[in-house]
């Protein structure tokens, strides 16, 4: 609540001034005393902490920087040692959990925006269209593949009336899913459990859908991931994700592509990026059947790009803002010392999502729904698959 007065106060504030520089950063300097606080701290009744999640807040620094060296300096190098994914992307939700949701929001992901629709619509929508693809119905037993804190599957859990279990590999993700799942009445829906999605702690056959919104990109190997759905998955049912890929305007001969997609990698906590030919054949690996593959980014010709998101909240310079946020809370000792540097990881990540946006070489929404066979073929991988 507090933080739409905010935003649109910017934008009024930034609509107003036009060029006039000085005025703005008078207004700019008002505007971090007066309602900085509003800002950072009331949600409701809700207070938004800047933590290190399950990170002591001495630690946070050092941590940070095991994430950053986890990373290789050659193009193209992503994670070096990818048997230290699941560890790293642990890491990576810790330091950036709460500044997600104070930035952000609750479902962490893009959406593209719905003409005549506000963001909050848009993203509704988007989370909602998986509900209507995998035709989830009261009764039905739904699995959202790395839940985050749960956006998504508060809105198809109570859009379908299903029941969603979610995984998340994050111990404070889950308690924040908990926490927002108590509030808004819906945990009887809407179920997190803490678990690797390369080993999830489900039977076989259990699930009537399952799905991943921008989540499974953070696999060590796809298919191992999409070999997991495919198990704990009833025969028949149907898996949606929305994969993050390197779309085919990707060349990775072209220094510029591959600069922004290793920064997207850095900046996200992703072993590596694939591109949407990857992912399909990946679940075919998994033994799943491909049964629509289309980029949402790009599907309808009247829906604006998911990045304006990001990039408005560059230009109307509310991330200069919560940088400046970020500094003064560590020097209060408000927030862990290291916060400054994970928040200028993000700062970079989002000029670098971006320009993959506008340049057209990426996609975090590359739409790709499989089904399990109703009986399995004997050439295909029933349970644990590796490359
Ligand atoms: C799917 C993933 C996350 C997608 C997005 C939810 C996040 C990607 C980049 C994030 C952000 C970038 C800039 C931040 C800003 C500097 C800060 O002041 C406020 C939060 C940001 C806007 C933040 C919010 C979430 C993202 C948009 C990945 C991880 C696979
Ligand atoms: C960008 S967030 C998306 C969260 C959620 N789908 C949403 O849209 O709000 C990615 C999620 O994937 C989860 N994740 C990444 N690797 C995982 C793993 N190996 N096992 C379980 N969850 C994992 C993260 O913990 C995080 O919750």
């Amino acid at each position: 609540m507090a933080r739409d007065y905010l935003d649109s106060a910017l934008e009024w504030l930034n609509d107003y001034t036009g060029d006039n520089k000085n005025l703005l950063a008078i207004g700019g300097a008002g505007a971090v005393l007066l309602l900085g606080s509003i800002y950072i701290l009331p949600n409701g009744k809700d207070r938004h902490r800047l933590t290190g999640g399950g990170i002591k807040a001495d630690r946070v620094k050092q941590e940070f920087n095991d994430y950053a060296d986890a990373y290789g300096k050659e193009a193209g190098a992503g994670i070096t040692d990818r048997t230290k994914t699941g560890q790293l992307v642990d890491t990576f939700y810790n330091l950036v959990t709460d500044i997600y949701e104070w930035g952000w929001g609750l479902s962490f992901h893009f959406s593209p925006r719905l003409p005549g629709k506000s963001w909050a619509a848009s993203e509704a929508a988007h989370e909602s269209r998986l509900a209507a693809i995998l035709q989830l119905l009261p009764g039905k037993k739904c699995l959202d593949v790395g839940c985050g804190v749960g956006g998504p599957m508060r809105t198809i859990a109570s859009t379908s009336g299903a029941e969603v279990t979610g995984i998340t590999i994050n111990q404070y993700q889950v308690q924040r899913a908990e926490h927002h799942n108590k509030k808004m009445g819906v945990q009887e829906l809407c179920k997190p459990v803490q678990g690797d999605f390369l080993k999830m702690p489900f039977k076989d056959n259990s699930f009537d859908a399952a799905y991943a919104i921008e989540a499974t990109c953070h696999a060590a190997k796809l298919e191992e991931v999409y070999g997991e759905i495919q198990r704990v998955l009833k025969p028949g049912g149907l898996f949606a994700s929305y994969e993050w890929v390197a779309t085919k305007h990707y060349d990775e001969n072209n220094p510029e592509h591959v600069k922004i997609i290793d920064e997207i990698n850095f900046g996200n906590g992703l072993p590596e990026m694939r591109t949407y030919k990857q992912a399909e054949e990946a679940g075919k690996i998994a033994g799943l059947e491909l049964v629509m593959s289309i980029d949402i980014a790009t599907a309808s010709s009247v829906a604006g790009p998911w990045y304006n998101r990001l990039g408005w909240l560059m230009k109307s310079h509310i991330i200069t803002f919560n940088s400046t946020m970020v500094w003064i809370l560590a020097r209060l000792h408000l927030a862990p010392a290291g916060m400054e540097d994970v928040h200028t990881m993000l700062v970079r990540v989002a000029k670098s999502l971006c320009d993959g946006g506008s340049t057209g070489v990426f996609s975090p929404m590359h739409l790709l729904v499989f089904k399990k066979p109703a009986s399995p073929g004997k050439d295909q991988v029933a349970n644990h698959v590796s490359a």
